[in-house]
Parts: C-alpha cells; sequence; structure tokens
C-alpha cells in the first residue's frame, strides 16, 4: 500500500442477500464503521440490483460514507436486451463502481475480453468507475504463465480507454484458483502480478496512470489475512467474497486487520 492512495475495501456479495437482509448488513456496518475508518479507507459494498434501491435509500437519507455499486453491467445503453440493466440505471441508483470481467461471468457467462472491454467503455459512458477483476486459473498458475495471462487481460479490457478515463479504474487481481476456496495467495505471490500490472499501466499509459491506479486483492481475503496483504507496496485494497457477508470480519478488513477504528 502506497500512502498517495486511498485503500479501496469491496464486498461483492455476489447472489447473496435480498433487499431487507441488505439494509440489515449496510446499517450493521454503518453503525460499527467510524469516521476515521472512512478517513482512512473507502469501504464499498456491491450488492444484487435488486438491493441497490434499498441501499441507495439507505445510504442517502442517513448520509452513510458507504459507497456501492454493482456486479455487472450491459454493454448496451438502452433497448430490447431483455433481462439487461444498463449503465444509466445503475448511476441514477447513484452507484459509485461496477464490477466489469469477474471470472464467475467470464467462467459462467461466457463473458471473453473483447465483451469485458466493452463493459469497461460502457461503465464510463455513464461515470461509473469500472473495478476490472483479471487473474489467472490454476493450470495457468501452475505452468508459471500467471504474469503474461493476466497482464494480457489488462490489455484487451484496456483497449481503447483513454489516459483520462484510465486515472480512475480500479484493478483486481483475483487467481481464480483463491476464490471462494480457503487458498489465499501469499502476499508475495499476489504482489509480484500486482507489480507486474502497475508495471504495465505505465508502460500503457504514464507514471501518473500507474501510480493513480488503484490494485486490489481478491481471493479469500479475511480479517485474519488482510494486514500481511496491505503490506504489499503494489495492493491498495480488497475485493471481498464470502466474508464481506459477516459485518463484523468486513469491518475488521476496513480496518487492515486491526480489531477497533
Ligand atoms: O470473488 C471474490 C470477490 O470478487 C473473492 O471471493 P472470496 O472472498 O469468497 O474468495
Amino acid at each position: 500500500m502506497s500512502t498517495a492512495r486511498k485503500p479501496l475495501f469491496a464486498g461483492n456479495w455476489k447472489m447473496n442477500l435480498n433487499h431487507l437482509e441488505a439494509i440489515a448488513l449496510v446499517q450493521k456496518l454503518a453503525f460499527t464503521l467510524t469516521d476515521k475508518d472512512f478517513d482512512r479507507a473507502e469501504v464499498a459494498v456491491l450488492p444484487p440490483f435488486t438491493d441497490l434501491r434499498s441501499v441507495q435509500t439507505l445510504v442517502d437519507g442517513d448520509k452513510l460514507r458507504i459507497v456501492y455499486g454493482a456486479q455487472d453491467l450491459s454493454v448496451h445503453d438502452a433497448g430490447a436486451y431483455t433481462g439487461e440493466v444498463s449503465g444509466s440505471m445503475l448511476a441514477k441508483l447513484g452507484c459509485t463502481y461496477v464490477l466489469a470481467g469477474h471470472s464467475e461471468r467470464r467462467q459462467y457467462h461466457g463473458e471473453d475480453d473483447q465483451l469485458v472491454n466493452a463493459k469497461v467503455q460502457a461503465a464510463y459512458r455513464h461515470s461509473l468507475t469500472p473495478i476490472l477483476c483479471v487473474g489467472e486459473g490454476l493450470p495457468v498458475r501452475q505452468a508459471g504463465g500467471h504474469v503474461a495471462y493476466t497482464v494480457s487481460q489488462l490489455d484487451a479490457a484496456l483497449n481503447g480507454v483513454k489516459h483520462d478515463q484510465a486515472k480512475s479504474i480500479v484493478i483486481a487481481y483475483e487467481p481464480v484458483w483463491a476464490i471462494g476456496t480457503g487458498e489465499v495467495a501469499t502476499p508475495d505471490d499476489a504482489q509480484e502480478v500486482c507489480g507486474a500490472v502497475r508495471a504495465r499501466l505505465a508502460e500503457l499509459y504514464d507514471e501518473e496512470v500507474a501510480g493513480g491506479v488503484r490494485i486490489l486483492y481478491g481471493g479469500s481475503v479475511k480479517g485474519a489475512n488482510i494486514a500481511g496483504i496491505m503490506a504489499q507496496p503494489d495492493i491498495d485494497g480488497a475485493l471481498v467474497g464470502g466474508a464481506s457477508l459477516d459485518p463484523a470480519d468486513f469491518v475488521k478488513i476496513s480496518r487492515f486487520g486491526e480489531m477497533s477504528g
């Protein structure tokens, strides 16, 4: 972590929690997190689409400092696309962030690099900040191709993304073999790839972009292992799945593993 970049802890709830459960979880987070916590780090939740209006009402009504976003968006802006949700709808609901290219979308919904690139572009069209997810599966890691694979996903997703847009992107390095498995990458493993991602951003853009972009690690992050991850120079936070459904553990993660704020 560098002091120049504000850490971001984002909870990807995946397909969990209805809107009533969403309200309860956000209330618990808001009750525990203090202004000091929010001064030190940005805390975001990424609920299912059906929860977003409830989260918006709560955040606006109680002037909470928690921000929120969605887990996916359509590449289309409006029209006859049954089942899709557009970036403009998400922006209207006050979303700050939207995930693009999560490995579960790539794996179960056939999203390829070209589609992920189109989703990144769609996010920018509606002033949403993309959290671009990249990361290799186990066979690639075992063959030692993890850096090249992840960097190639990055290159593809950033195709046509301009300097001013790239400045605000968030990258999440999530090795697929570490997601939901309890198998967390070692801090050194995570740093190796996150460092390579930052170096690539410098090549694709410049030092301003590379030095300003936040790179998160994701994959079995918990309160008990976040401190070692945050000690790495090129890791600026975490994209958290399972542990983000446990308010006490997500608060601990947002405090870099410390119990109190
Ligand atoms: O996929 C993830 C976050 O997007 C990681 O999930 P887990 O934290 O449950 O491993």
